[in-house]
């Protein structure tokens, strides 16, 4: 794929979320249909110093579900010793308000965070492996390849629960503790959780330093190996390029993408880390650019980034959130 010569081409465009004939020329190229995966009530509040009181973590997740959205990750099964702040995981799984047709994946880190996830009900799991060998040892406290090792007998397990089975690769573009990070590992990384059963493995830019030079580079190297339908991308907006590396991902035909609402999120092992991508932002964008990103209802997701931001007392990270509440023009065009 020549890259940079299709970047060459994008051609101004006028963002009112309905496709010009320049739009739908310019996006053959790109998936007509793009999944989100909401990852606010998880990402977005694994990192909260105060602990988020469970009915408002149910709240959250069911305001989330009313607005549309296809795809919700709701918590974690992993060890409150590590993340205090999703403690509650069985509470709030067996809380919520599950809309049929909506999916509601759990992370799990080992067999016993799958057997509280299957006695809670969860029918999609995701299991968490990285590409830096430093940054999977504070996060799970083994290697990369133990951590592969004990996600194969969690595989197992799950299929034989018959759970969908969602896989990440953290720091796919940089880690706090090593620096750059080898594509090759990534590479590897990526194709063992596929083949232990993974319908898809997200691509995590744990800690926001990818450009989307990195992107394209990641992405060149597994096109080879791997399904770009199968991909997804988890890009933190540290530094602002997360937009840029989704829309380089979307080059490669990845047709799913993670977000946060507000823009909320962070990894308490990830020094450094801020928030998610918000997903008020992608879907502006991506409708913008005509694609079709599901009958999410924007205005009541702005809503949600609001009350929520409100709650943990945090300044809200979606660009469009804030642009919504100082412009009428704006708010007309949601
Ligand atoms: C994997 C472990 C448990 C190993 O941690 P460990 O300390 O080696 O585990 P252990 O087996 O020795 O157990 C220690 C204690 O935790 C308990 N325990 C053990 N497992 C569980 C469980 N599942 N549920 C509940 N309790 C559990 C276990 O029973 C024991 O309790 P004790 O006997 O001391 O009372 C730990 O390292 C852990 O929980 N890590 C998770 C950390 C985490 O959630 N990090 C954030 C995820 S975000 C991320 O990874 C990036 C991502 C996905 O967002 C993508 C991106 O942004 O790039």
């Amino acid at each position: 794929m020549m890259w940079s010569s299709k970047v060459g081409r994008v051609p101004m465009l006028p963002c009112r979320g309905f496709a010009t004939s320049a739009q739908k020329e310019w996006s053959h190229t790109l998936p007509s249909k793009v999944r989100i995966v909401e990852v606010g009530p998880r990402d977005g509040l694994q990192n909260e110093r105060n602990f988020v009181p469970t009915r408002d973590k149910i709240r959250l997740i069911d305001m989330l579900t009313n607005t549309g959205l296809e795809t919700i990750e709701v918590t974690s099964f992993i060890s409150p010793k590590w993340v205090p702040q999703l403690a509650d995981a069985k509470e709030v799984f067996t809380s919520i308000q599950k809309k049929p047709g909506v999916g509601y994946p759990v992370l799990v880190p080992n067999l016993k965070g799958l057997e509280a996830a299957v006695e809670a009900g969860a029918e999609e799991i995701a299991i968490f492996a990285a590409a830096s060998e430093t940054f999977s040892r504070k996060n799970l406290n083994c290697s990369i390849e133990e951590s592969l090792s004990r996600f194969r007998q969690v595989t197992e397990e799950a299929k034989r629960h018959h759970l969908s089975i969602r896989g990440y690769v953290s720091c796919v573009a940089g880690c706090p503790f090593e620096g750059s990070i080898d594509t090759e590992q990534v590479v590897r990384v990526t194709c063992g959780l596929f083949e232990m059963g993974c319908y898809e493995v997200s691509l995590g830019d744990t800690i926001g330093v990818g450009t989307p030079g990195d992107f394209h580079r990641i992405l060149q190297a597994l096109q080879p190996h791997v399904s770009m339908n199968a991909l997804a991308v988890h890009c933190h907006d540290t530094r602002g390029t997360a937009l840029a590396n989704i829309l380089t991902a979307l080059q490669y035909q990845v047709h799913v993408v993670d977000a946060s609402v507000a823009g909320l999120g962070g990894c308490p092992f990830a020094p450094g880390a801020t928030g998610n991508v918000a997903t008020e932002d992608v879907i502006y964008m991506l409708r913008g650019m005509g694609i079709d990103v599901g009958p999410i209802d924007l205005s009541a997701l702005i809503a949600v980034g609001q009350e929520t931001c409100q709650l943990l007392g945090k300044n809200n990270n979606s660009k469009v959130a804030v642009a919504s509440q100082a412009s009428r023009v704006r708010k007309a065009n949601l």
